[in-house]
């Protein structure tokens, strides 16, 4: 395993793939070994990667500098026959929430952001095939590739791995699901005294002119009855969440700690960029589902025309073209519409843009990180307000995931609906938008409702 920095010189990339048969997402992750890498978007290829060929870290405030770089120096060494654009070199990795991210648990072992070129990788043309909303059977298609980075990689023994590997994954079989190991205990970060104290600070720094927006997010530590089996996890987030990112992270395991992992299933893109086209959301305004398809309806209409969360919407979008408008040729907001998830329901703007030149994606992530969807307004003021108020470190929850190739395109998502697992315990994160008329017990509950997505994958029945 390489890990590159920015100055590395004379290294040499060398990836192959070879497609074949379709194999379970499921068994493909189980066999797989760490860091493992999951990534798998609405309209994009499923990826599950195996080990790290190399890594790439930084920390600080230069860090999309950082990691841009040291990619760029990276894939400009490649030996690559990808045979499908969907199998071509990518790393797979993210950022910290804050530019001087903490190092306490759950996150020691998360640098400021970390990227990982896989050792082996699955790719699925068109999804996993355990997802709902996969692509039809004739789009579908499965590719195996094996990397190599380093001063004297061989291309004969990257082929001759490549054979030996897709007998493996040929070989394997999916084995019977494990259910939610259910939850023995849970701890809150913050007690419902100190959330209502947070929030009507905030309200009193919102309607005293200083602030606009703050989301304010609380964390829910869970012991669980068994070790977690992110396999099946990850393979019902994607039954569940078709329309979302689902996204797996694990740092290098550690001499001293079990293996981490961070995982989850969010609803939010953060920036997508292919050629000079720019496809982003503003997601924000949350209501629950309905016991019926009537009253799902009337709970979205409602959403629709609620001031309080109409607004806090329209800070994010306003925002969002605000930051695009020095990159863009063009851009242009959708009309405000609501995505429907298994367990909520947001207000959503989907935004395109033209670039005005090519650029990065991470200048991109980097210019949008974080959003008021997440962040506040102004940015600045609502980061005090954050690190004021809650008592955790964000780490990597409520950042940029995702993925970039050799031609700065990428995508990446934002980490919400999240968790950070640990043999059998995990901590999870959720956040709320606050604004001047927010209800502290209202938004309270919207927390518990965007635990929901993770937490129901952890409960036994419910329970
Ligand atoms: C902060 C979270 O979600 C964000 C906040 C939302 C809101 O305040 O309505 C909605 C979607 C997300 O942009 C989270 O899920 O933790």
């Amino acid at each position: 395993m390489e890990s590159l920095r920015t100055d590395a010189a004379d290294y040499h990339l060398v990836s192959r793939s070879v497609p074949i048969p379709t194999p379970s997402f499921r068994a493909v992750l189980r066999a797989a070994d760490a860091p493992r890498t999951v990534w798998s978007a609405p309209g994009e290829a499923a990826v599950v990667g195996s080990g790290a060929a190399a890594t790439l870290t930084a920390d600080g405030a230069d860090r999309f500098d950082a990691i841009r770089e040291a990619a760029e120096a990276l894939f400009a060494s490649g030996d690559v026959h990808a045979g499908t654009e969907a199998a071509r070199p990518r790393l797979f990795g993210g950022f910290a929430f804050h530019a001087d991210s903490a190092d306490g648990p759950p996150w020691e072992d998360f640098p400021g952001a970390r990227f990982v070129f896989p050792r082996v990788q699955v790719t699925w043309t068109g999804g996993t095939p355990d997802a709902a909303d996969a692509a039809a059977d004739s789009d579908r298609g499965a590719w195996l590739t094996v990397n190599a980075v380093g001063p004297d990689v061989d291309a004969a023994d990257v082929e001759a791995r490549l054979d030996a590997e897709r007998e493996r994954v040929e070989s394997l079989s999916d084995d019977s699901e494990r259910g939610p190991p259910g939850v023995t205990d849970r701890r809150r970060t913050t007690a419902r005294e100190d959330w209502r104290a947070g929030v009507e600070t905030a309200v009193e720094r919102i309607r005293s002119g200083d602030l606009r927006k703050v989301v304010l997010a609380q964390a829910l530590e869970v012991d669980l009855d068994d070790d977690l089996s992110l396999p099946d996890v990850l393979s019902r987030l994607g039954e569940a969440y078709p329309d979302c990112y689902r996204f797996l992270v694990e740092p290098e395991p550690s001499a001293d700690r079990p293996q981490t992992s961070f995982f989850g299933a969010t609803p939010e893109r953060l920036v997508s960029v292919r050629g000079r086209t720019v496809e982003t959301d503003a997601l924000a305004g949350t209501t629950g589902r309905g016991e019926t398809p009537a009253e799902d309806e009337w709970l979205a209409q409602e959403l629709a025309r609620d001031e309080k969360n109409v607004h806090e919407h329209e800070l994010v979008a306003e925002t969002v073209e605000d930051q695009l408008a020095p990159f863009a040729a063009s851009v242009s907001a959708g009309p405000r519409r609501i995505k429907r998830l298994a367990t909520v329901q947001h207000l959503w703007t989907p935004i395109t843009a033209t670039l005005a030149s090519d650029e990065h994606v991470l200048s991109l992530a980097e210019a949008l990180h974080p959003t008021p969807a997440v962040g506040g307004l102004p940015p600045e003021a609502a980061l005090e307000t954050i690190r004021e108020t809650e008592p955790f470190d964000r780490g990597w929850y409520a950042a940029p995931v995702g993925w970039i190739d050799a031609a700065g395109y990428g995508t990446f998502a934002v980490a919400l609906r999240s968790a950070v697992a640990r043999e059998d315990t995990a901590t999870l994160f959720a956040g709320v938008g606050i604004v001047a008329d927010s209800d502290p017990d209202r938004e309270w509950d919207e927390v518990q409702l965007k635990y929901r997505p993770i937490l129901d994958e952890l409960e036994a029945d419910g329970a």
